[in-house]
């Protein structure tokens, strides 16, 4: 599903006072995993509609089929607005003026991260103190002051803005056309009737109902904001801080027109992606791309490894009855007892129990009926009589404890048939009460946890649920996985003539499927044909896989088909390369497909879809591939948690490189490559704990080296490896903790 952007109903400031714009591109995108939304780009299926395309263009974005960003975007229809390219400053990262039309602004708020409102503050700054030269020619399309053909002094008003609204065009005109309509100078003459100084965005608020007001959608009297952000700097303040105490007018807009991107989801439905993801962006990418799957009940023997996907919960005690733990008598009161009944003797059942049922939907277990066993308790045992057990067998009301058979004989009596005695071997501890009774609810108590939700499930917890009378534990079942392995030069055995290569995915792809909890239900080898990959897509999408892994044809080559029909079917791209080393041309899309068993859906997110993974052909950029996108893909469809990797320290010093590189790596005992003096380089350091997320440090003492033979055609480094380092592009030095992940095998 894909929003379509509105271009429509562009109206123009002209009539406008001259307005300026403050759009806000610097925050820490946490719900994005820190992937910088400005730079979000749009897919090829989901370019902006025309007007707006166009209007990119003239600012310096692009249109067609090459993309476009978030923020280019929206300076967009800024500028369609007749706001100047002069009167509009992007307060984020530097780096963003890469991506703005000659004539922005990028500020940075001081310090980085200060909030909306300091970030705000800033850019008002900075558009208050820049020269107005009197001979900047503006845009023919340009508002009131343009008419004139120049800007001087000061803008009228200026729109505060979020750059995470992909359609606030719609919005902005509804707010300039209420501030055209009220009286421009009142705010400045203390005489006049209250007149606002503001107008803010509101938006129906569908899930609560009500409105939501949307503080970074408003527009202001310039001068008056200018003002207070000379006297406060508004750091660590929240937006509407900026605008507090003052006559503010709430102006309601289109819902649309104030959506912005907070999630992966809305990002996905602007037809919004990350375009060149580092590595650790593509692991949560590739996570949050992946739906858990629905949780299922499989029969007990079918559990083991699969993840449980409600906490299963007992509904009786274990044991469920007091029970004898010792072949004997059940006597009570104090010695002789009355035999009542004879050894083998049957005892009469007293009913029926009920037995738990576990629910893969977190229900009520329905109790079900089973015949009581043999080891029944029978009738209560009076006072002064035994009635023998067995280990196991229920302790009938009334016992006061077991008296195991080694210590009791039974005596013929006339007077009372048989009589157990206590022999002479008999400890007086053999009276004590409670005696060899295991009490019920002694290991289990109802209510208590059997298998706890999100673990994966050994032999040991399908035992225990056993025991708690459970027949089916609810699971999420095993992702259902495709697999299509590409190449004419590609053989499947023997030694490989020049121009042939032996298959290095073939033989071991379906175990790391299956080592990650996945189930490969569909394999399919195609020699490099447009028309076989098309038609292999359509047999992954009718087999409901939940995800295909594709090998080789990622590349633009004329036999390179792979990326080309991806991209061609394609509902959403998540990223269509990942900026690392090997593993560059790896792609992550979603495809119409996916299972169609409705049990298979998730609730409410709608039909489910087939994830694309194009893994190389170079096989440990696959193998690395696998490692950054498939791992958190079917964890993330098995409902397990993104990874958190942790850091290892560098045995030698790495130099800086042009990307981010993943290494096949092994641990040495020491780091080796110390210079004598030298303290860890403090920001290099940094540069590795922000991009691995806190996992941990290795243990001192240890340290880890680059295998040999690592290049992105080559296994051995990979065979020789203990699991892989993430070598920063900016270097390292001996003795930095780098990012660490494990191999997936
Ligand atoms: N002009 C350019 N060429 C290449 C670029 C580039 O940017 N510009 N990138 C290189 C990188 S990096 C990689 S990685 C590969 C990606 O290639 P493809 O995904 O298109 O894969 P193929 O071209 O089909 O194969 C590449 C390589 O891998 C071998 N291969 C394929 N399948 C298997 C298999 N099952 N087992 C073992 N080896 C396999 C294949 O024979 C090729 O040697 O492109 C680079 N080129
Ligand atoms: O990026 Mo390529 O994946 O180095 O082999």
């Amino acid at each position: 599903m894909s929003a379509e952007i509105s271009g429509a109903s562009v109206r123009s400031t002209a009539e406008a006072p001259r307005t300026a714009a403050v759009v806000l591109a610097g925050g820490r995108s946490s719900r994005l995993g820190g992937v910088d939304k400005a730079t979000l780009e749009f897919g090829a299926g989901a370019a902006p509609a025309a007007a707006d395309a166009a209007a990119a263009d003239a600012v310096g974005g692009t249109r067609g089929s090459a993309p476009t960003t978030l923020l280019a975007h929206v300076l967009a229809q800024l500028a369609e607005r007749g706001i100047a390219a002069e009167d509009t400053v992007v307060v984020g990262p530097e780096s963003l003026a890469a991506h703005v039309p000659a004539g922005v602004g990028v500020v940075r708020e001081d310090p980085p991260f200060a909030g909306p409102a300091a970030g705000i503050a800033t850019g008002i700054r900075t558009l208050a103190a820049a020269p107005r030269p009197s001979d900047i020619t503006a845009p023919a399309t340009a508002g009131a002051a343009s008419e004139s053909g120049t800007h001087t002094g000061a803008p009228a008003l200026v729109l505060l803005l979020a750059c995470d609204m992909p359609q606030l065009g719609v919005a902005v005109d509804v707010l300039v056309e209420a501030a055209t309509a009220a009286d421009p100078t009142s705010a400045e003459d203390p005489d006049a009737a209250p007149n606002p100084v503001a107008w803010t965005a509101c938006t129906p608020d569908a899930e609560r109902g009500g409105t939501q007001i949307q503080h970074l959608l408003s527009l202001a009297r310039f001068p008056v904001l200018a003002e207070r952000c000379r006297a406060d700097d508004f750091v660590n303040a929240p937006a509407k801080a900026l605008l507090k105490g003052l006559p503010v007018a709430y102006v309601d807009v289109p819902e649309e027109s104030g959506a912005d991107v907070d999630t992966w989801q809305a990002a996905e439905s602007f037809g919004l992606h990350a375009s060149h993801p580092r590595w650790h962006e593509a692991m949560h990418l590739a996570h949050a791309a992946a739906r858990p799957l629905a949780p299922q009940s499989v029969a007990l023997a079918e559990a083991v490894g699969l993840l449980c996907a409600e906490d299963v919960v007992a509904v009786r005690p274990v044991p469920h009855y007091d029970s004898s733990a010792m072949d004997g008598f059940a006597v009570s009161g104090p010695p002789p007892w009355v035999l009542d009944a004879r050894p083998g003797d049957t005892v009469e059942a007293a009913g029926a129990e009920a037995k738990p049922v576990a629910t893969a939907d977190g229900s009520t277990p329905s109790p079900t009926t089973t015949p009581l066993p043999a080891h029944a308790a029978g009738a209560p045992l009076l006072p002064g009589r035994a009635r023998p057990v067995l280990t196991g067998g229920a302790i009938p009301e009334g016992a006061s404890g077991v008296v195991r058979s080694e210590y009791a004989e039974v005596r013929e009596t006339e007077a009372s048939g048989a009589e157990v005695r206590p022999n002479a071997a008999c400890p007086d501890s053999e009276f004590e009460p409670g005696r060899h009774v295991r009490k019920a609810g002694r290991e289990t108590q109802p209510g208590d946890v059997v298998v706890p939700r999100g673990v994966v499930i050994t032999p040991a917890h399908v035992a225990y649920a056993a025991v708690n009378g459970f027949d089916e534990l609810p699971v999420i079942p095993r992702p259902r996985v495709g697999l299509l392995f590409t190449g004419d030069e590609v053989i499947t055995e023997g030694v490989p003539a020049a121009g042939q290569v032996r298959d290095a995915f073939g033989p071991v792809l379906p175990s790391i499927v299956e080592h990650l909890g996945g189930e490969v239900v569909l394999t399919l080898r195609i020699p490099d044909s447009r028309e076989l990959t098309e038609d292999a897509f359509d047999r992954f999408a009718e087999a409901g896989v939940d995800v295909l892994f594709t090998t080789g044809g990622t590349g633009h080559s004329a036999a390179d088909h792979v990326r080309r029909v991806a991209e061609s079917r394609a509902t959403a791209t998540v990223f269509p390369e990942i900026d690392v080393r090997p593993g560059h041309p790896t792609t992550l899309g979603r495809m119409p497909g996916g299972p169609t068993d409705a049990s298979s859906t998730e609730s409410g997110a709608g039909p489910r879809s087939m994830l694309h993974v194009g893994l190389p052909g170079n096989p440990l950029a696959a193998m690395v591939a696998v490692r950054l996108v498939g791992v958190p893909v079917l964890r993330a469809l098995r409902g397990l948690p993104a990874e958190a990797p942790r850091t290892v320290r560098l045995a030698a010093d790495l130099a800086p490189w042009k990307v981010d590189k993943v290494v096949p790596a092994r641990r040495v005992r020491e780091a080796s490559g110390r210079v004598d003096g030298h303290s860890p380089n403090a920001q290099h350091a940094e540069g590795a704990r922000s991009t691995a997320r806190d996992g941990g440090t290795s243990a001192a003492g240890e340290a880890w080296e680059p295998c040999g033979a690592t290049g992105s055609n080559m296994l051995r480094g990979l065979s020789e490896a203990e699991g892989y380092l993430v070598f920063p592009k900016v270097g390292a030095r001996a003795d930095d903790p780098v990012p660490f992940l494990e191999l997936p095998w």
